[in-house]
């Protein structure tokens, strides 16, 4: 399959470089021209990916029709661009969803935007614990890619897969979506824990609670138990509730320190998608009516609706109840 990747970031830059990691020649559709020119002249992406030479055969461009001989497309955008970017991508051939979110305005998973955006087009979702530096590096890393038709899904896993590149195959799209997006809000819970200097314990409770709110939503939209577990669940959790490498918990950490959530967000070049998926992902449990008190707190501290101690004080002092 050939692949062409839509999205010039720090994931879809990695991802290229993965797939153009045996030679395969892979094109990359960036939106800014200053990348594509990067890119094809001095092989790196300085405004994403610094700091890692590009494989001979990625080839970027600014043109969609540049993509329109690819048979698989891995759509790499911020989960709010997707439906933009998906709609103008050829049609008819797999999308591979890479993005981590929640559309807002419509609370719509990033598979459903696309089958909006693009009805005729196979959908894919790839999802799990993948810093890009890391990949991009060839350290060795595993994946879901989540699709309801089992024949597209081995084709695309035999296509992505490298020796240190290891795609996880699963039926369940809805629930490798849900544990992205959620653990985006969850990873700026836990850098507010690490800003403040709340310790390690509430970092690992914020984890293990955080975990049961993402399991409750996910059954409540009928994701199964098993992938919230998996790597696209847990495992993505852990790995960005851990690290600064994290822009979410990077967020999350300014926030702890006592910086306006306006200020940490103004002029980002970088995507921190947990902030805009945080209050469609409160409207969606409220609507549920599934309890998610952590990603409340995470609202309220985005929002500017309360002080830090305040939202901390609301998480401790809630009823004592059965875990
Ligand atoms: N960086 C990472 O390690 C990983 C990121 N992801 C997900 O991949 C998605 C993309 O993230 P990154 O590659 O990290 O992005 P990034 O933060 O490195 O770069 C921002 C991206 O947004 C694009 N952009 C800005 N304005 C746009 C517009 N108006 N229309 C379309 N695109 C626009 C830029 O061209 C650039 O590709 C996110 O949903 C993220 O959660 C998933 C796994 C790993
Ligand atoms: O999704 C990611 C790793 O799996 C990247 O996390 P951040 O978007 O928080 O940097």
């Amino acid at each position: 399959m050939k692949a062409g990747v839509i999205g010039a970031g720090a994931w879809g830059t990695a991802l290229a470089q993965t797939l153009s990691a045996d030679g395969q020649d892979v094109r990359l559709w960036a939106l800014e021209p200053e990348v594509v020119e990067a890119i094809n002249r001095d092989r790196v992406n300085p405004l994403y990916l610094p700091g890692v030479t590009l494989n001979p055969s990625v080839r970027a461009s600014g043109d969609m029709a540049d993509i329109a001989d690819r048979d698989m497309l891995l759509i790499v955008s911020p989960a709010q661009h997707l439906r933009g970017v998906a709609g103008s991508a050829p049609a008819g051939v797999p999308l591979i969803l890479c993005s981590k979110g929640i559309e807002a305005g419509t609370g719509l998973l990033m598979s459903e935007v696309a089958q909006q955006a693009q009805g005729a087009s196979p959908i894919a979702v790839l999802s799990g614990p993948t810093f890009a530096h890391e990949v991009a590096k060839g350290l060795p890393t595993a994946i879901t890619l989540a699709c309801a038709d089992a024949d597209l899904a081995a084709r695309i896993a035999a296509r992505i897969a490298r020796p240190a590149f290891r795609p996880y195959i699963s039926d369940d799209v809805v629930g490798a979506e849900i544990g992205g997006a959620v653990k985006n809000v969850l990873a700026i819970a836990c850098g507010v824990a690490d800003g403040a200097g709340l310790g390690l314990n509430a970092r690992a409770s914020l984890i293990s609670r955080g975990f049961a709110e993402m399991t409750r939503f996910g059954l409540a939209r009928g994701a199964r138990a098993e992938t919230l577990a998996g790597l696209s669940g847990l495992g993505d959790l852990v790995l960005t509730c851990s690290s600064t490498n994290s822009r979410n918990f990077s967020l999350g950490k300014g926030l702890g320190e006592g910086r306006p959530a306006a200020e940490l967000l103004a002029n980002r070049r970088t995507v921190a998608e947990g902030a805009f998926t945080a209050p469609v992902l409160r409207e969606a449990a409220r609507s549920a009516g599934v309890d998610m008190p952590v990603v409340e707190a995470v609202c309220a501290l985005l929002e500017d609706a309360s002080p830090l101690a305040q939202v901390i004080d609301a998480l401790l002092t809630r009823p004592l109840r059965p875990e």
